[in-house]
C-alpha cells in the first residue's frame, strides 16, 4: 500500500533561484485586521525555482504552453535510478540499466548538495540521449537538478533534445532520501494557459 512521500522542495524566501532571476516571495497581502475576515496572501517567483515542469514554450516560441501539455504524462509509474558521481548522463552511463517499459524516469544524482545555493555546475543531460530514451518509450525525465543543459548554456540542445523526441522535463525533485527502484508518481502543473512551466507538487509512492 505505502505512503506518499513528498519529493518538492518547500517554497519560501530561502529557496534557490536562477541568477538574476525573480526572488521567491510570499506575503499576506490583505490581513485579517484589515479585511475583517481572511488572510490573502500572494506569491512571487520564477516558473522555473524550485521543483517545477518546462513546457516546450520555454526554450520554443512556437512550442507548447502549459494547459496544452498532456496531464496523463505527470501522473503514473515511474522508474528512479542513481548516477552519482558523473559530470554528464548520457548513453555510456545509462545502457547497464534496463528502461523496458519505463515511461517515466526520474535519475537521482544527489549533485546539488545544499539546495539552498544555486550549484555552481552541474551534471548535464547529454543531448544524443533524448533519442535513445524515446525508442525505449520514456516520455517524462526528472532530475534532481536546476537543469538538464549545463548552466552557462544558450543554445539548450538537452532541452531542444528531449522536446523534440517529445520527452517532458521535471526540473528540481528532492531525491536524496529515495532509492532507485519502481513508483507511483504525481508531479501536476497547474493550468496555467500561456505559462513556459509550472511549479509542481511531486509526490512518489512505492
Ligand atoms: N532552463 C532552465 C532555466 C533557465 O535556463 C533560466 C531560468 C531563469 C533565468 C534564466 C535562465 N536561463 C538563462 O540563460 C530551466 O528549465 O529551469
Ligand atoms: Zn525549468
Ligand atoms: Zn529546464
Amino acid at each position: 500500500m505505502g505512503t506518499w512521500i513528498d519529493i518538492s522542495q518547500p517554497l519560501d524566501e530561502k529557496v534557490a533561484v536562477w541568477p538574476g532571476d525573480t526572488p521567491f516571495s510570499y506575503k499576506v497581502n490583505w490581513s485579517k485586521e484589515e479585511s475583517g475576515s481572511v488572510n490573502v496572501g500572494q506569491i512571487t517567483m520564477s516558473i522555473h525555482t524550485g521543483t517545477h515542469i518546462d513546457a516546450p514554450f520555454h526554450f520554443d516560441n512556437d512550442g507548447k504552453r502549459v494547459i496544452e501539455l498532456d496531464l496523463n504524462l505527470y501522473i503514473g509509474s515511474a522508474r528512479v535510478i542513481y548516477l552519482p558521481n558523473y559530470t554528464s548522463i548520457g548513453v555510456g552511463e545509462i545502457s547497464g540499466i534496463d528502461l523496458n517499459g519505463i515511461t517515466r524516469l526520474l535519475i537521482r544524482t544527489d549533485a546539488w548538495k545544499d539546495r539552498r545555493v544555486f550549484p555552481q555546475t552541474i551534471p548535464h543531460i547529454q543531448p544524443e540521449l533524448a533519442a535513445y530514451l524515446s525508442e525505449r518509450g520514456v516520455r517524462l525525465i526528472g532530475l534532481d537538478l536546476p537543469s538538464v543543459d549545463p548552466l552557462d548554456s544558450k543554445e539548450l540542445l538537452a532541452h531542444h533534445e528531449l522536446a523534440s523526441h517529445g520527452i517532458h522535463i521535471l526540473e528540481g525533485l528532492v531525491l536524496d532520501d529515495v532509492l532507485p527502484g519502481d513508483y507511483e508518481l504525481i508531479a501536476l502543473p497547474l493550468p496555467l494557459v500561456e505559462a513556459d512551466g509550472s511549479p509542481v507538487r511531486a509526490v512518489l509512492k512505492k
